[in-house]
């Protein structure tokens, strides 16, 4: 039988260690997995550390809200497992069916540990179909729509390239009715993830921003969104 690389499949979704994973058959890169316990975010995740996130500063104190995020970008978890460890009941959303799978197996796999009592994910769904479902009140909402990357020749991490793969980039009508989406939920604030440089989502300012060497978290506390 012709190899998967020989059909023409360009990504793989399997078995590796008893981990879903995914890979590129023929590559060097090694197989990604969504890992809520450990790998290349284990350090990210020291209870000391989280609080220092600049995302965990974006969505600011508690006040009387029940501490719930809704996560309606989950991708490969790693935003709702910062905000899960920081102490907030996450809700994860996730459209993209290989990716909701991995991040399936990536909470099986944590089953029992305090981190992943904290993460719940939804069926597979599109946000924008969830208005209903997605019940309040929550301290914040957070998106991190794909953005395609200015510079084409950058060396863009192996994990990014395969989610670009997977994943394809929101239009300008697409950005305007998550952000519309988020902000009519029942939360203090809306955070919107960018690239340092990108344009806010859907050409809305932010309420204020916090700016990083790479990333920029937006922070929209607008009329519609509970004070
Ligand atoms: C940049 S990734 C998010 C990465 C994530 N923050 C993390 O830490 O791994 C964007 C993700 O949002 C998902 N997505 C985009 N629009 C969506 C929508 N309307 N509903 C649900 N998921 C959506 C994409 O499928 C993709 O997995």
């Amino acid at each position: 039988m012709a190899s998967a690389r020989e059909q023409g499949v360009e990504l793989v979704l399997g078995r590796v260690d008893d981990r879903l994973s995914l890979w590129a058959p023929g590559q060097k890169a090694a197989p990604l997995c969504v890992d809520f316990l450990g790998g290349r975010q284990g350090y990210r995740l020291a209870a000391d550390r989280v609080r220092h996130e600049r995302l965990i500063k974006a969505l600011g104190k508690v006040v009387n809200e029940p501490a719930r995020v809704c996560d309606l970008t989950a991708g490969l978890g790693r935003d709702s497992a910062l905000m899960a460890q920081a102490g907030f009941q996450v809700l994860m959303v996730e459209r993209e069916p290989v990716l909701h799978a991995l991040l399936a197996d990536g909470l099986a796999r944590a089953a029992g540990t305090p981190l992943a009592s904290h993460l719940t994910l939804l069926p597979l769904a599109d946000a924008r179909d969830l208005t209903v479902v997605l019940e309040g009140p929550f301290h914040a909402v957070f998106l991190d729509p794909m953005f395609p990357p200015r510079d084409k020749s950058a060396a863009v991490k192996q994990d990014l390239r395969w989610l670009q793969q997977l994943c394809r980039y929101p239009d300008e009508d697409e950005e305007q009715a998550l952000l519309a989406m988020a902000q009519s939920l029942d939360a203090r604030k809306v955070v919107v993830k960018r690239p340092r440089r990108a344009p806010p989502l859907a050409a809305v300012a932010a309420s204020h921003s916090l700016e990083g060497k790479t990333v920029r978290f937006d922070v929209y506390t607008s009329p519609s969104v509970r004070k």
